[in-house]
C-alpha cells in the first residue's frame, strides 16, 4: 500500500464528514445564502493568497527542477484559473469579486494558514507535501462526488464550481500523491508519523473552513479602528 493510500484511509471519516457538511450539500442542491457565499469568497481569496506564498517557501526547499516545476504550476493555477469558482459564487451572490478582496482572516481560516506556514518553515519537503495535500484532494473528491450525485447541467447555479473541481484529469492530487509515495519510501518512521499528523490536521481544518463559511464565523469581539 502506498503512503498516500494509507493517509486517505485514515482520513476517511473526515472526508465523509466534509461530503455531508451543509455548505457542501448546499453547493449540491443550490441552496446557500448570499452571505455564506460572500463569507466563503472573502476568506478563500485570502487563503489562496497565503497558499501562493507557502508554495514559494516550498520551492525554496526543493532540490529538483521537477519539484520546482510542480509548485510553480500550482501557483499559476491559483493565479489564473482558481478565480473561476470564486466568480461563480460571486455571480450567484450578485456581488463583484473585487469587493470581496482584502478582508482579514477569520479564526479557522487563520488557524489553517498558520498550520501550513509552520510546517512550510520547519518541515521537510515530505512534510510540506503532506500538509498541503488535503487542499487539492478534498476539493477534487467533492467535485467528482457532486458530479455523480447531483449530475448538474448548465442550469445548476454552481455548475461551474462543481465541474471546475470535479472534471480535472491532470489532477495535482495525483502528482502530489506519487511524489509523497516516493518520498515516504526513503523517510524514517518518525518523519512519516509527522507527515500523517500534518495531513490529518489539514483535513480537519478543511472541514473547519466549510463550517466557518457556513456559520459566518467571526472573532468574538468586533473592534473599531482607533484614531
Ligand atoms: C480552503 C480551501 N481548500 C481547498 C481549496 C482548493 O484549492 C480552496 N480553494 N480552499
Amino acid at each position: 500500500m502506498g503512503f498516500s493510500v494509507e493517509l486517505r484511509k485514515e482520513a476517511n471519516p473526515i472526508f465523509n464528514a466534509i461530503f455531508e457538511h451543509p455548505f457542501v450539500q448546499g453547493i449540491a442542491n443550490g441552496e446557500l445564502r448570499k452571505e455564506q457565499l460572500i463569507h466563503y469568497v472573502k476568506q478563500d481569496f485570502e487563503y489562496l493568497n497565503s497558499f501562493i506564498k507557502i508554495y514559494g517557501i516550498a520551492i525554496s526547499k526543493c532540490k529538483k527542477r521537477e519539484d520546482m516545476d510542480m509548485f510553480n504550476k500550482q501557483i499559476s493555477f491559483i493565479l489564473n484559473s482558481e478565480t473561476h469558482p470564486h466568480n461563480n459564487f460571486c455571480q450567484v451572490a450578485g456581488v463583484a469579486y473585487e469587493e470581496l478582496q482584502g478582508f482579514p482572516l477569520s479564526p479557522s481560516a487563520l488557524y489553517y494558514i498558520r498550520h501550513m506556514l509552520t510546517i512550510a518553515y520547519e518541515g521537510t519537503l515530505g512534510e510540506i507535501l503532506a500538509v498541503l495535500l488535503p487542499c487539492p484532494w478534498t476539493y477534487w473528491e467533492i467535485g467528482k462526488k457532486l458530479i455523480n450525485e447531483a449530475n448538474p447541467d448548465r442550469s445548476h447555479p454552481f455548475y461551474q464550481w462543481i465541474t471546475f473541481y470535479g472534471n480535472r484529469t491532470d489532477s495535482i492530487t495525483t502528482k502530489f500523491c506519487s511524489r509523497i509515495d516516493e518520498w515516504a519510501k526513503e523517510a524514517t518512521v518518525k518523519e512519516k508519523e509527522k507527515m500523517k499528523e500534518h495531513f490529518l490536521i489539514s483535513c480537519q481544518l478543511e472541514y473547519m473552513f466549510w463550517d466557518m463559511a457556513y456559520k459566518l464565523e467571526k472573532w468574538p469581539v468586533q473592534l473599531e479602528a482607533v484614531k
